[in-house]
């Protein structure tokens, strides 16, 4: 109640996305805020779209960048400035931002069924994408161990719901991708089952993080699960990785694929996700992708004990 009250204050137009949350997911409210940094962050996809379109009032491109930033809660969308706005994403770091180290983690268990996952009431991440699209390599380059998570060149590698217990106080999960249809019967994920076994009653998921490989232009399947989880009110922040990647022949920039992907998603959102660009081979976005994921936790702990 008080959840849906706080997004209704913050953005009256999400209002309705985040109506009648199942249990006790907890929502992102975004927000109207606008940060001048935006248009200034070197790997911004907006900052050529908004370079010299910003007169002294407010310009049609300053009035669509002013609808992609995320404003958690705790911040008032007037007070936000540039360096509250997380380099590479369209992210505000509010007041729930706390420690990002990660010191220690633990691999807890692999499960098959949502319903063998650990069952305790620490916090809980996602790692949702395509085969192949970086989610155990995420991982990895998170906690800063090289095969914590087991990646492969070839996709298909996990075929497990694998939690890792950090700092021993919460949860990173890595799941099989999806959208790979060479994987062998026996190996493939009952997507559909367990989409209503984990994503709709896992009471301790804080956020999906969906990953998006930014390396390739907009697939279909990723904007459908995009609008999936929009629809059934799972709290989620789109990372696109592999945004080291240059573009090979006729291809699109990194970039240029991320624009393309937030512009296709704006016809089903009238506000963005938080979101946020990666690349566990230079190391972009980590520091940034834990505060933010700091955060979201943080706020979520707060909510379970008031
Ligand atoms: N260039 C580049 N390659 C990456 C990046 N992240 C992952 N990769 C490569 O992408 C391939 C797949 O990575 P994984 O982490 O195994 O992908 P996954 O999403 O876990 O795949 P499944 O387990 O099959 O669902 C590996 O060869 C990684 O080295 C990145 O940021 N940049
Ligand atoms: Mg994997």
């Amino acid at each position: 109640m008080l959840l849906t009250l706080r997004c209704r204050l913050l953005n009256p137009q999400l209002s309705s996305l985040f109506r009648s949350l199942p249990h006790s997911h907890k929502s992102h409210p975004s927000s109207l805020a606008f940060g001048p940094s935006i248009f200034q962050q070197p790997n911004c996809p907006y900052a050529s779209a908004a370079k010299g379109q910003r007169p002294a009032g407010i310009s049609e491109a300053a009035k669509f960048v002013r609808t992609v930033l995320f404003v958690p809660p705790g911040v008032n969308p007037d007070d936000v400035t540039d360096d509250m706005v997380l380099p590479g994403s369209n992210i505000v770091l509010g007041p729930y931002a706390g420690d990002a180290k990660i010191k220690d983690v633990d691999f807890v268990k692999s499960s098959n069924r949502p319903k063998d996952c650990p069952k305790d009431d620490r916090p809980e991440f996602a790692m949702l994408g395509r085969s192949n699209v970086g989610k155990s390599s995420l991982i990895n380059f998170l906690v800063r161990k090289k095969e914590v998570a087991l990646t492969s060149k070839k996709p298909g590698k996990t075929q497990l719901i694998n939690h890792f217990l950090v700092n021993k106080s919460w949860y990173i999960v890595d799941l099989p991708g999806y959208g790979f249809a060479n994987a062998p019967e026996s190996a493939r994920m009952d997507w559909s089952s367990f989409t209503k076994g984990y994503f709709l009653n896992r009471e301790t998921l804080v956020s999906v993080l969906l990953l998006i490989d930014a390396s390739v232009p907009p697939q279909k399947i990723d904007l459908d699960c995009a609008n999936w989880l929009g629809r059934n009110n799972i709290s989620m922040t789109f990372v696109f990785t592999k945004c080291d990647k240059m573009k090979v022949g006729k291809g699109r920039r990194p970039d240029e694929n991320i624009r393309n992907f937030l512009e296709l998603m704006k016809e089903s959102y009238r506000h963005h996700p938080p979101w946020i660009m990666t690349s566990s081979i230079t190391g972009l976005g980590r520091d940034e992708l834990l505060l933010h994921m700091s955060q979201l936790r943080n706020y979520w702990d707060n909510e379970e004990t008031t």
